[in-house]
């Protein structure tokens, strides 16, 4: 199976229309997964058949089954950084073990997890308490990237499930993120976590060192400790940097930072929803990573989802895909998936070193709905380019009294799909203009600015309600169809040397921005925006 294989079916495709694929009756039942109680429906693309069957090739050709059986079985499949990855290890509640360099891991995961429940406990009942023998009423979680996107977008979206003490997170190193955040909350109830794999990111330890300053100033030195805790796989430099041992949580390097939820970083999302619930939430990502590794083909949610991006980003062509939740509380879902499939799949290389034949993974990017209609909704319907998109939505909201806007919610997300696949010809825009009585040449161009092309791709994922198990599905899900399409594009998704480049860059810059260096190997772009703002501050 290649490339050109898929791109000749692609055209020979020729005129044939999303719509005209219905003729077959059963295209919605055929062209879905459904899986516990929710429904993943592709049926709204050109997939057909024929696409599916070499979708399904490519993907047994590129050995995904054992692909996936490897990074299961601890093998070191991040092979540029000689790592396992097994953050599916943290979901796992055994007693099958779990093997790296022959070694069960799971005895470990379990015994931090349960450290972790201990604490969460702890601050939510009111054992671990400030030095003034108070509650902490507030956590703020200063991380970035993985230390950050996953447990803050999970917790906005569990706030139905808060039962403790409030979570902030900050991770820009703009100081007016933490100034702002820490503006409204009182020293001595609040607990900071620092979280970080590295314990080197440089915004996360200058974050860190202002609100341990900002706690020093009203605690007193001696006390500070008391309100710190970290989450880390670098645990000898948290306790270099004065984190108690016993407040640190750590974890090991076969844990992608953009995976890392499920474990240590998932503190905040535990302190906020309690262990029970957190222990739903693990428990609801490993029955995706069971059905991941059990289901057969079409079957298998993961691996359809990776091939209908596979056949949007690769086989067509298109350059980006907008994840469209329906639920305000996904609001922070596109940003954390842009994180884990451009860190994972935006890549140019393949594993031996090669170049990539086909694209690397799409622009990924998105808003909740139903707000991104009234802003980008039109692009998407009336723009020169196709944009995939992915909606979601739950059946049920959680507030029952508002049960008419949620019905309404649902509504503008079906009416969206719809609307991209019929999408509205000339003869109906005529039709419409002439009843508001329009005529002649100004029929025509009124008529020409209300066509709406149609025949645009988009699926839909309903889920009973997003509760905390069904939101670990749902990360599990995406974790697993960046994995499938990162072996279908041989590539290595677990390394992210992409970003170091900047990193490495911007701590060189600060000693020219500070004046103590005088940036002459800097171009002459950059030493020209360098002095610009020393002469404006
Ligand atoms: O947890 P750390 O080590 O502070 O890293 C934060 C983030 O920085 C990155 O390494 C690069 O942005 C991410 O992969 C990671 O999630």
């Amino acid at each position: 199976m290649t490339w050109d294989e898929l791109k000749a079916h692609r055209e020979g495709q020729g005129d044939l229309t999303i719509a005209d694929l219905f003729e077959d009756q059963d295209r919605a039942d055929q062209f879905s997964v459904r899986l516990d109680g929710a429904v993943f429906d592709y049926s709204k693309t050109l997939i057909d058949e024929g696409a599916r069957e070499l979708l399904l090739a490519m993907a047994k050709e590129a050995d995904v089954t054992g692909r996936r059986d490897a990074m299961f079985a601890g093998e070191k499949i991040n092979d540029t950084e000689g790592r396992a990855v097994l953050h599916t290890a943290l979901r796992d509640p055994g007693p099958k073990p779990v093997t790296v360099d022959g070694e069960n891991v799971l005895p470990g995961v379990h015994e931090t997890l349960d450290r972790m429940e201990e604490f969460a406990d702890g601050v939510r009942g009111g054992k671990v308490r400030s030095v003034t023998g108070g509650r902490f009423t507030d956590v703020v979680n200063i991380g970035i990237g993985g230390s950050d996107l996953g447990p803050a977008m999970a917790t906005l979206a569990l706030a139905p499930y808060h039962d403790g003490p409030r979570v902030h997170y900050v991770s820009n190193v703009d100081g007016a993120h933490i100034h702002d955040t820490l503006k409204g909350l009182d020293p001595q109830t609040t607990l900071v976590i620092v979280a970080s794999k590295t314990f080197t990111t440089i915004e996360t330890m200058t974050n860190a060192e202002t609100a341990r300053n900002w706690l020093r100033n009203a605690l007193g030195n001696d006390s500070v400790g008391r309100h710190l805790a970290a989450l880390s796989s670098a645990v000898d430099k948290t306790t270099a940097w004065g984190i108690d041992p016993s407040r640190v949580f750590g974890f090991e390097d076969w844990v992608g930072g953009r995976y890392s939820l499920w474990g240590p970083v998932g503190l905040g999302l535990m302190i906020a929803v309690g262990p029970k619930r957190f222990r739903e939430f693990l428990a609801g990502g490993h029955a995706m990573d069971r059905h991941f590794r059990e289901a057969e083909g079409a079957e298998n949610l993961p691996l359809m989802l990776a091939l209908v991006g596979i056949w949007h980003r690769q086989v067509c062509g298109y350059p980006t895909r907008a994840v469209l939740p329906y639920d305000q509380r996904l609001s922070r879902l596109p940003a954390y998936l842009q994180q884990l499939e451009m860190e994972s799949n935006g890549k140019s290389v393949a594993m031996d070193g090669s170049a990539l034949t086909v694209p690397s993974g799409p622009v990924v990017w998105g808003e909740p709905g139903t707000n991104g209609q009234h802003a980008f909704y039109q692009l998407i319907h009336q723009g020169t380019e196709v944009v995939p998109c992915e909606f979601m939505v739950a059946a049920k909201g959680h507030e029952e009294d508002l049960a008419h806007q949620h019905a309404l919610l649902v509504a503008n997300c079906l009416a969206q799909s719809e609307a991209l696949m019929k999408g509205r010809t000339l003869d109906e825009a005529r039709e419409l203009m002439k009843a508001k009585r329009f005529e002649g040449d100004e029929l025509e161009r009124q008529s020409a600015h209300r066509v709406f092309p149609g025949n645009r791709p988009s699926t839909t994922l309903v889920y009973p309600m997003l509760t905390p198990d069904m939101l670990g599905r749902i990360i599990a899900l995406y974790e697993h169809r960046v994995f499938v399409e990162g072996v279908i594009l041989g590539i290595n998704s677990f390394d992210q040397w992409g970003v170091e480049l900047g990193k490495e860059l911007a701590l060189a810059l600060a000693p020219v921005l500070a004046g103590d260096e005088d940036g002459a190997d800097k171009d002459p772009s950059t030493q020209a925006l360098v002095a610009f703002v020393q002469g404006h501050r």
